[in-house]
């Protein structure tokens, strides 16, 4: 199933007087089911795409849809609450809050929801069980490496079971051992039926992928697709 697509799309950024195409007019859809990898040299528009997606910012021309609403048409705030909904974040730097523990992290989105506060809490645990990380939900981010990290920042983001998880270079602060938990954990949610999108430099994570795209000079060009073998 379609959970995010591009029609025409393209985005622009006026810089004084100066056009600069982020990315070209891009038709591309995203489904549920599937771990899609956009890949792309710096600068080419690959974090375009994924705000895009990620209904961030909106598009120049072109319609955005995301979980069957149109996006153009929405206010600010109606884009916020959508993200909220629809999508997790997961980024390099895990941005988990410095003074806030695992379990205190994990939850916050629910209470940005309005969770009643036992919900809240089991729905909490669950997702720290998926990624394997309960027994640390009393540690603060500083106590836990770097993968470790990652994992509570992926808990995060499905905690409020989003049908799209958006990663920006989730790995690029990780070790290899770590690449393969986070990658694995990642591959295993797209499989029971979230779209994960991973936007990487590292030519590594192509095996856990489904699909692969890649962003040169603002255009999207499809790789692979799920029937055929890396
Ligand atoms: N807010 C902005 N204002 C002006 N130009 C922007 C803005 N955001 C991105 N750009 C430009 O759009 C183009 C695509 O940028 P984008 O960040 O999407 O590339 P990228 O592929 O994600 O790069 P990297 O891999 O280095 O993160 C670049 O030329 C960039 O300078």
């Amino acid at each position: 199933m379609v959970i995010a697509e591009l029609k025409n799309a393209s985005k622009e950024y006026q810089m004084g007087d100066q056009t600069i195409t982020a990315l070209q007019s891009t038709n591309f859809k995203v489904n549920d089911g599937e771990l899609l990898l956009i890949i792309g040299p710096s600068g080419s528009g690959k974090t375009t795409l994924l705000s895009l997606i990620g209904c961030v910012i909106y598009p120049s021309k072109g319609e955005l849809t995301v979980d069957n609403e149109h996006v153009n048409g929405m206010s600010q705030s109606q884009m916020a609450r959508l993200r909220l909904n629809t999508i997790g974040f997961v980024f390099q730097n895990f941005n988990l809050i410095a003074p806030l523990n695992a379990f205190d992290n994990v939850i916050l989105p629910l209470q940005l929801q309005g969770v009643a506060s036992g919900e809240a809490k089991e729905r909490t645990e669950k997702a720290l069980e998926k990624v394997g990380m309960l027994d640390r939900k009393k540690n603060l981010p500083k106590q836990l490496s770097g993968g470790q990290q990652q994992r509570i920042a992926i808990a995060r983001a499905l905690v409020t079971n989003p049908k799209i998880i958006l990663c920006d270079e989730p790995t690029a602060s990780l070790d290899k051992d770590s690449v393969s938990v986070v990658m694995n954990e990642l591959k295993s949610l797209a499989e029971n039926g979230k779209a994960v999108v991973v936007v990487t430099h590292d030519p590594r994570l192509k095996e856990y992928a489904h699909r692969i795209v890649e962003v040169k000079n603002g255009t999207v060009t499809e790789l692979t697709d799920l029937n055929q073998n890396l």
